[in-house]
C-alpha cells in the first residue's frame, strides 16, 4: 500500500435509501484548490487495488482517489444504482469542483454515464475500454458472458482463473500458484456477490447502452479513450463507435495489451492520463478560472 503512496479510507453514506452503506476508497494526497481531483472507478468484479500500479506512478501533488464501487471490494450495503450512489459520494467528500473522472471496462460505460447524467461534476474523462453497445460491437467472449457463462470473469477453479487472466490480460501469471490460490480465495466470497452484479447489468444496463451513450454527444468536458490492440472482451472496434460519437475525443491504442489495461499498461497509462490533463482546454480553462 505504502509504495503507492495511498491511504485506505472509509465514507459512512447512511441516508434513508442506504442505511450504513459505506464506500471504502484509497486516497493520494489531497483536494487541491482549482485543480480537478483525479477519480478512479474499477471494472466489473475488480476494485481499487486495480488502480493502484496506475496510481503509483501520478506524481505527489495530484489529488488521487480510486473507489470501491457498490457490490465491490469493501463498500458495503448499498441498494441504490451506482451512478447515484457515486454521485453521493462526492457530495460527501466536498469535491464540489470538476474532477477528471478515469474509468476502465465497466467502470468507464459508468463514467460516461456519469458525465451525462452529471456534467457539472465533470470536467475530463478517460474511458479505458469501455463495454461498447449491443451485438454489432459484441465479441465472442462478452456474448458468452450474456449467455451465462460467468466463469470467463469469474473463476470458480484455479484452471478456470489461469484461463481468465491469459483471456484478459497479456502478462503471464502461471508463476506463482500460492498467490493464485490465495487470490481466488478471496474472490470466491465475493461471487454470488458478483454474479448478482453481472446479471443486473446485463438485464437492466446492456440493453440500453446505446441509448445512454447517445448522449455523449452533448459533452462539453475533455474525452480521452484508450483501448488495448488485444481486448478480446470489449472489441477494439468500440474505440471507433466511441470516437464517432464524441469527434473531439483523444483516442490512444496500447500495443502488446489485452482488456486489462491498468494490469498490463499501468506506467503508460498514468503517463496518459497526466499528459491528457497537461493539455490546454479552453473548457477548463474557463472553469478554474
Ligand atoms: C450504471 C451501470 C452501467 C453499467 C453498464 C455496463 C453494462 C455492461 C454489462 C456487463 C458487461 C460485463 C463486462 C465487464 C467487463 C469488465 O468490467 O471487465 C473487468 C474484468 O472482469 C475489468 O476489470
Amino acid at each position: 500500500m505504502r509504495r503507492a503512496g495511498v491511504k485506505k479510507r472509509f465514507l459512512l453514506i447512511g441516508d434513508d435509501n442506504n442505511e450504513g452503506a459505506t464506500f471504502c476508497y484509497y486516497e493520494k494526497g489531497s483536494k487541491v484548490p482549482h485543480e480537478p481531483s483525479f477519480i478512479f472507478i474499477h471494472g466489473f468484479s475488480s476494485d481499487k487495488y486495480a488502480w493502484l500500479g496506475v496510481i503509483k506512478e501520478i506524481p505527489y501533488g495530484f489529488h488521487c482517489i480510486a473507489i470501491d464501487l457498490p457490490g465491490h471490494g469493501e463498500s458495503v450495503g448499498f441498494n441504490e444504482e451506482q451512478l447515484i450512489a457515486v454521485n453521493v459520494f462526492f457530495d460527501k467528500l466536498n469535491l464540489t469542483e470538476p474532477i477528471y473522472l478515469v474509468g476502465c471496462s465497466m467502470g468507464g460505460s459508468i463514467a460516461a454515464m456519469f458525465a451525462t447524467k452529471y456534467p457539472s461534476y465533470v470536467c475530463m474523462i478517460c474511458l479505458l475500454a469501455p463495454v461498447p453497445p449491443g451485438e454489432e460491437y459484441e465479441t465472442e467472449l462478452l456474448s458468452q458472458l450474456r449467455s451465462g457463462v460467468y466463469h470467463i470473469v469469474l473463476p470458480e477453479t484455479l484452471k478456470q482463473f489461469y484461463a481468465a487472466a491469459k483471456l484478459l490480460s497479456m502478462k503471464k501469471v502461471h508463476a506463482n500458484r500460492l498467490l493464485a490460490r490465495i487470490y481466488l480465495k478471496s474472490r470466491l466470497s465475493m461471487l454470488d456477490q458478483h454474479k448478482k452484479v453481472l446479471k443486473s447489468a446485463f438485464e437492466n444496463d446492456y440493453p440500453n447502452l446505446e441509448q445512454s451513450y447517445a448522449e455523449l454527444k452533448n459533452l462539453a468536458c475533455s474525452v480521452l479513450i484508450i483501448w488495448g490492440r488485444q481486448d478480446q472482451l470489449c472489441s477494439v472496434d468500440g474505440a471507433n463507435y466511441f470516437s464517432n460519437l464524441i469527434p473531439d475525443a483523444k483516442l490512444i491504442f496500447f500495443d502488446d495489451c489485452g482488456h486489462l489495461i491498468t494490469t498490463d499498461k499501468p506506467t503508460q497509462t498514468a503517463s496518459i492520463i497526466i499528459k491528457f490533463w497537461e493539455t490546454p482546454s479552453t473548457y477548463r480553462t474557463n472553469l478554474y478560472n
